[in-house]
């Protein structure tokens, strides 16, 4: 397994962190770290537990086995409302947006219920959809659409920030202004984790990568030492022939 030196402490990590749904183990003995300010990937082949890991992370579902840990330290009783408290904010793979409301009022609904808002003009700014703030959500284009998707699950100013494929179904012009989107949320020192099936783009993205395999950790570094891991190129080659 390639490993890199850690650039800062972690925010999020997970120690042994294991989800078992019913008989089958989703996830097994995964301990990861979120440097803070830092772009990490997290990717692996279908069913490798992904999106398990993110709702893990997110206060979603609850681990069977092993802690969540905030600045080293174990989280008990981790949950939705723990983690949105904590500043852990989560965009979902389907944009949760109001197409009846404007761009400015989806922001603003995104942070109803929360002690952190954060400015809507800063953020949309961030998502670069400022210009667009007074338009409805439905009038907007796709690429537009799922960068309001970033914008809402930044709303209340997180510390981190989960996002689960915001790319899907993205190419082009699309693709290169959500990686500066990214950066963007980078550079104002917001933590992010990365999921994505678009691995030239994924792999530009981030600074580091993560991937799983069957549930088990089987490679974390930089994109360089991942791409080169023989572990991800079997997972991958092994996904392929199936
Ligand atoms: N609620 C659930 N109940 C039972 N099994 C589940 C549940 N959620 C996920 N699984 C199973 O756990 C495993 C991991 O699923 P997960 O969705 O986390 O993978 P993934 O890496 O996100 O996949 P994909 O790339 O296809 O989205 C799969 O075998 C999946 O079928």
């Amino acid at each position: 397994m390639t490993s890199t030196t850690t650039v800062a402490a972690p925010v999020l990590s997970t120690h042994g962190v294991g989800v078992r749904f019913q008989g089958l183990k989703a996830l097994t003995d995964v301990t990861i770290e979120l440097p803070a300010g830092t772009v990490t990937g997290l990717i692996g082949p279908n069913g490798a537990g992904k999106t398990t890991l993110v709702n893990v992370l997110s206060g979603m579902i609850a681990n069977t086995e092993g802690e969540v840990r905030l600045h080293g330290k174990a989280v008990a009783r981790w949950g939705l409302g723990r983690a949105a408290r904590a500043g852990v904010s989560r965009s979902f793979q389907a944009s949760r947006v109001f197409t009846e409301f404007s761009v400015w009022e989806n922001v603003r609904l995104g942070q109803m219920n929360s002690s952190r808002d954060g400015d809507p003009a800063e953020i949309l700014r961030t998502v670069d959809l400022l210009h667009r703030a007074r338009h409805l959500a439905g009038d907007l284009s796709f690429g537009e659409l799922r960068r309001l998707g970033v914008a809402i699950a930044l709303s209340t100013s997180p510390e981190v920030l989960l996002l689960d494929e915001p790319g899907a179904g993205l190419t082009g012009g699309d693709l290169t202004q959500l990686q500066t989107t990214i950066h963007a949320i980078r550079e104002q020192g917001t933590t992010v984790l990365l999921v994505d099936h678009n691995m030239r783009f994924l792999m530009n993205t981030v600074d580091r990568v993560i991937v799983l395999e069957g549930g088990c950790l089987i490679a974390q570094g930089s994109p360089a030492e991942v791409q080169q891991d023989p572990a991800v190129i079997a997972a991958y080659l092994g996904s392929e022939k199936s």
